[in-house]
């Protein structure tokens, strides 16, 4: 599995938390954010991310800023993309269940490191449900 991560400057303790947890597990993890407190503009570091799992290049992307939702907002922008905010695990099972979410957005500011992992690792080991929700997220690229 590889995985694509990206971060402002909200979150560089909670990436490397995560690559660290991803890597002792074998999964290859390419690594776009930034790695100071330094204030950056995330769209800089989602567009590497939104790239790679809209092109396929990658299994899944996790992207972590304040609050989740600038970098899921540009995610979406991308076709292939399903970019979603996940702060506890039900929502996280149900980002995967439902919404077939190729990306997890993590709100750095709003949740704690040992929970965001916990979301990693749901995330990466829930399957999408499909049936009705496969209908549905079909219908979710713009028809107009
Ligand atoms: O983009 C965001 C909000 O959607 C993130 O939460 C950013 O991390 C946040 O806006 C950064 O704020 P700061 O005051 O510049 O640190």
């Amino acid at each position: 599995m590889t995985i694509s991560i990206g971060n402002d400057h909200a979150g560089p303790d909670y990436k490397q938390a995560i690559v660290n947890h991803l890597e002792a597990k074998g999964i290859t993890v390419n690594n776009y954010g930034t790695d100071t407190l330094d204030s950056v503009d995330y769209p800089d570091f989602v567009h590497p991310v939104a790239k790679d799992v809209n092109d396929g290049r990658v299994n899944f992307g996790i992207l972590i800023c304040g609050s989740a939702n600038g970098v899921a907002m540009t995610a979406n922008k991308y076709p292939n993309v399903r970019a979603g905010i996940c702060w506890m695990n039900e929502i996280t099972e149900l980002t995967r269940q439902h919404n077939n979410a190729n990306i997890i957005c993590i709100p750095a500011r709003y949740t704690a490191i040992p929970q965001a992992i916990k979301m990693v690792d749901t995330f990466l080991n829930t399957q999408f449900e499909g049936g009705r929700h496969q209908k549905r997220v079909d219908k979710i690229p713009m028809s107009c």
